[in-house]
């Protein structure tokens, strides 16, 4: 099963309404990118899919076992080495003592970290530690992975990299994966759909159904990805015009 909104709204005491009656549904191994500006109520809806929020109004189908969640910073125990890391993960999750340093092993195999077992996190560029963090996300088991931003913060050419390993990962996987994001070129080469989101409040403004055809066509990609900051930069400007009145 995957994972069905059904009119949903957020509202926070102060900010008001954040999210307007927003329903989707993500079926079973999507893997979906939310795209939206700056405040627009991304992590709020990824939050109120990990039951971290409740809406206001309408409800949310989640399967049981919840989701992991991955974030733009890492937040790895410092004292800890990468494997420690995964296996306080797997720990929590209820593995028993004896089969979870074989699981460390794989998870990090997985995300191409399998030399970087024994590193702390300050030994790890950036690029690794948000593989540490995806393998730590993945040891929770959970069939619906949230990333929030997870790449931002990282240079060009390992995020590139990244994104070649995440699509790889998911193949491999089945996971469902929804995956937030501002940037319309990373939401057109990871994504199968994309969800844009208005701002203030969020509502879907658009959806798209992203082909692999598409996806290996540099031509249409970019007519795409214009497209898509087009309808960013038109719904930011209305924003902040509503802001200056
Ligand atoms: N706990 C909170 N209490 C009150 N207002 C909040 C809270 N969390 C977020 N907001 C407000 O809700 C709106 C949406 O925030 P949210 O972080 O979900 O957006 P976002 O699209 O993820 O933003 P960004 O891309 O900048 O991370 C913003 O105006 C924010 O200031």
């Amino acid at each position: 099963m995957g994972v069905q909104l059904n009119e949903v709204s957020l509202s926070y005491p102060g900010t008001g309404l954040v999210i307007d009656r927003l329903s989707a549904r993500i079926e079973d191994g999507e893997f979906i990118a939310v795209l939206g500006a700056s405040g627009c109520g991304k992590s709020s809806l990824l939050n109120l899919i990990a039951g971290l929020l409740a809406p206001t109004e309408g409800w949310l189908d989640v399967p049981d076992d919840g989701a992991a969640f991955m974030f733009q910073d890492s937040n790895l125990l410092p004292w800890l080495s990468a494997g420690r890391n995964v296996e306080l993960a797997l720990k929590l999750a209820g593995h028993p003592k004896d089969t979870r340093q074989a699981r460390v092993d794989q998870l990090l195999e997985l995300v191409q970290l399998g030399h970087a077992v024994h590193k702390k996190p300050h030994e790890l560029s950036g690029g690794m530690r948000q593989r540490v963090a995806l393998a730590r996300a993945l040891a929770q088991d959970r069939q619906v992975l949230l990333m929030d931003e997870p790449f931002a913060a990282l240079d060009a050419i390992t995020r590139d990299l990244l994104h070649e390993e995440l699509r790889s990962l998911w193949e491999q996987t089945g996971k469902t994966i929804i995956f937030v994001t501002h940037n319309v070129r990373e939401a057109i080469r990871l994504s199968g759909r994309i969800l844009v989101l208005s701002s203030h409040p969020g509502r879907i403004l658009e959806t798209r159904r992203i082909t692999e055809d598409l996806r290996r066509n540099p031509a249409q990609s970019a007519a795409l990805a214009d497209e898509l900051t087009t309808i960013l930069r038109k719904e930011q400007r209305k924003h902040e015009r509503t802001d200056a009145n």
